[in-house]
């Protein structure tokens, strides 16, 4: 069985307040969007992880992958399987790869194994593996509060818009771009502001990470600058960084020449 784990981009982000255990309540919008890792899942004699594409750093036992089979296998009498992962989601990027790659890692083994786990308890599973996870169970637009675990469907559309994402050499640390924020209610509720036409996102839709992430690593702001100069109708840093997207209604033939040496492009 083979499954194509999917990025996220975040539509706005709010970190609203700091919780008592260490983690913040937030509030963002969670888009799916195309750039896809592949998983493919056999049955084995033993249970094992292998990768290809781009390395992700750390063991395979510290792989979601494996964490999210852990999980099951401990409810359920699941024999062992051979995993392999083709990585083509860049992590430490914002782009919710491993979450991806855990909630989907869950989603297989239930279908596979027929296991008969509900969407509402795959969520409470995935909730265990990471903040992002449970948005990919259904991956589904969806305006998250709470850690970003607490979803509700809202309608937003974006097929008619091309959407490029660029990711410097390095990654920025999730734990880290939380630790230099300073936690602010919003004036607005995004789950709105995310209805305006996307042409009044640019003043309206905000990333609170990019005011804490941008004085650091200088180059992720100048990638919204090109993304912006080669005539984007939108562009943010998605998540904690360090990538950043662009919707363009219509993107230059030459957008690739305007590029700087080291700037990874994904469309
Ligand atoms: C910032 C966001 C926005 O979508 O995405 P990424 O940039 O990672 O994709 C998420 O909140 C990231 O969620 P996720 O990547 O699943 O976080 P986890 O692995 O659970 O946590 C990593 C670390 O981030 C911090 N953390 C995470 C989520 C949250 N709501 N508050 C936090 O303070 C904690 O210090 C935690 O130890
Ligand atoms: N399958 C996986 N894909 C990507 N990263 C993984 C995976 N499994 C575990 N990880 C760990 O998760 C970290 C990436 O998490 P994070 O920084 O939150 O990424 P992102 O911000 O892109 O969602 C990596 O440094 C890696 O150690």
């Amino acid at each position: 069985m083979i499954v194509f784990p999917n990025a996220k981009i975040n539509i706005g982000l709010h970190v609203v307040a700091k919780r008592p255990d260490g983690y913040h309540n937030l509030e963002t919008v969670f888009y799916p969007v195309q750039l896809s890792d592949a998983l493919e899942m056999a049955e084995s004699r033993e249970t094992k992880l292998t990768t290809s594409g781009i390395e992700v750093d750390g063991p395979p036992e510290k792989n979601l992958v494996l964490k999210a089979w852990q999980l099951l296998s401990r409810d359920f009498d699941l024999p062992p399987v051979h995993f392999h992962l083709h990585k083509n989601i860049p992590f430490g990027a914002g782009l919710g790869g491993g979450s991806a790659d855990a909630a989907f890692t869950l989603k297989m083994l239930n279908d596979f194994f027929s296991l008969q786990i509900g969407p509402g308890e795959l969520k409470k599973y995935a909730s265990t593996l990471g903040a992002d996870c449970p948005f990919f169970i259904e991956n589904k637009s969806a305006f998250a509060t709470g850690i970003g675990n607490e979803l509700s469907p809202v309608d937003i559309d974006l097929s008619e818009f091309q959407v490029v994402i660029l990711k410097p050499g390095f990654s920025v640390s999730t734990q880290e771009a939380y630790g230099n924020i300073v936690p602010a209610h919003p004036e607005f509720n995004l789950a709105e502001l995310a209805k305006l036409p996307v042409e009044r996102w640019k003043e309206t839709v905000i990333n609170d990470f990019e005011k804490s992430v941008f004085p650091a690593y200088p180059e992720i702001k100048k990638c919204r600058e090109i993304l912006y100069q080669q005539g984007a109708n939108y562009a943010s840093m998605t998540g904690s960084g360090s990538a950043v997207f662009g919707l363009f209604r219509h993107l230059p033939a030459d957008f690739d020449n305007f590029i700087p040496r080291g700037i990874y492009i994904y469309r």
